[in-house]
């Protein structure tokens, strides 16, 4: 077990409940992808995960450690948080970006090492991206800004990588290269928690699936089980299908037009 999340509970100011008694553990080399419509709390949720947010009520473990007495760096030694968007003030080469990483195991005004660059390239290597090394994050595509940002997640060394919504902003090639990217990633033995707004990401993925609900709720099960229709049309307010195609060995998700408006 890496991470386990016990009766958590969150509130901003407004005190209206946004997570509500949320429960699951995560085992070494396993996948989580949370679902839900807009203004669930799925970024509230991973905020709470990477202990940028303390939950008002429950516990978080992170593998035998209670996190709210972890500080941040410490947490970043096995939690890599791969945020939506990341835009940079200055100028970074994407090496520069991805050897940021290895914060969390450097000194106060420790700088990096050579050791250190070298699990950055190292990091790039592994994605394929060593091409992107030299070349300012500012002006990466948004594809190439996702590839380099996994590649800071490799070199902080984390055992769990947890993304925010990754396929958003590209295009369906690069969604599909990221989620393949995640997929090898489990495969390589990190734990990946992620959100998404397509369930038919969930479905392509596999592993575990979370439907976060407007009540704060989090309903945890295989693909098959959680992404029913009736569970989708409740959730989305809209029709959905989901179709089981031979060819390709799973189910998918389609939706209507008919009777919108
Ligand atoms: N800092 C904040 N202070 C107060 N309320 C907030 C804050 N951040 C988010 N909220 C509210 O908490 C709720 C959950 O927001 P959150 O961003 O976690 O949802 P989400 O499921 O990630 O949404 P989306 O799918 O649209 O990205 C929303 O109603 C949002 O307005």
């Amino acid at each position: 077990m890496i991470l386990r999340v016990k009766g958590v509970e969150f509130s901003y100011e407004n005190k209206k409940k946004i997570l509500s008694d949320v429960n699951f553990e995560l085992d070494k080399g396993s996948f989580l992808t949370i679902l839900g419509p807009n203004g669930a709390g799925k970024s509230t949720l991973l905020n709470c995960i990477t202990n940028l947010l303390k939950p008002t009520r429950g516990e978080l473990w992170l593998k035998d450690q209670l996190m709210c007495g972890m500080d941040l760096k410490q947490v970043a030694k096995t939690i890599a948080y791969v945020p939506q968007v990341h835009i940079p003030t200055y100028e970074f080469t994407s090496l520069d970006f991805v050897v940021m990483g290895r914060s969390p195991h450097l000194g106060m005004f420790q700088k990096p090492t050579k050791a250190d660059y070298d699990i950055a390239k190292a990091a790039l290597v592994q994605l394929d991206s060593m091409e992107l090394a030299e070349k300012p994050y500012t002006k990466l595509s948004g594809g190439e800004r996702q590839l380099v940002t996994i590649a800071r997640a490799i070199a902080q060394e984390a055992e769990l990588i947890v993304f925010d919504e990754p396929t958003a902003y590209l295009d369906y090639g690069n969604q599909i290269r990221i989620l393949k990217l995640i997929k090898t990633l489990t495969q390589r033995g990190y734990s990946v928690i992620m959100t998404t707004h397509s369930p038919d990401h969930a479905f392509l993925l596999g592993g575990k699936i979370g439907i976060l609900d407007y009540h704060g709720g989090l309903q945890i099960g295989a693909a098959e089980e959680v992404l029913q229709e009736e569970v989708l049309a409740r959730i989305y307010g809209t029709d959905v299908r989901v179709i089981y195609v031979k060819e390709l060995g799973r189910s998918v998700c389609a939706a209507s037009l008919a009777g919108f408006l």
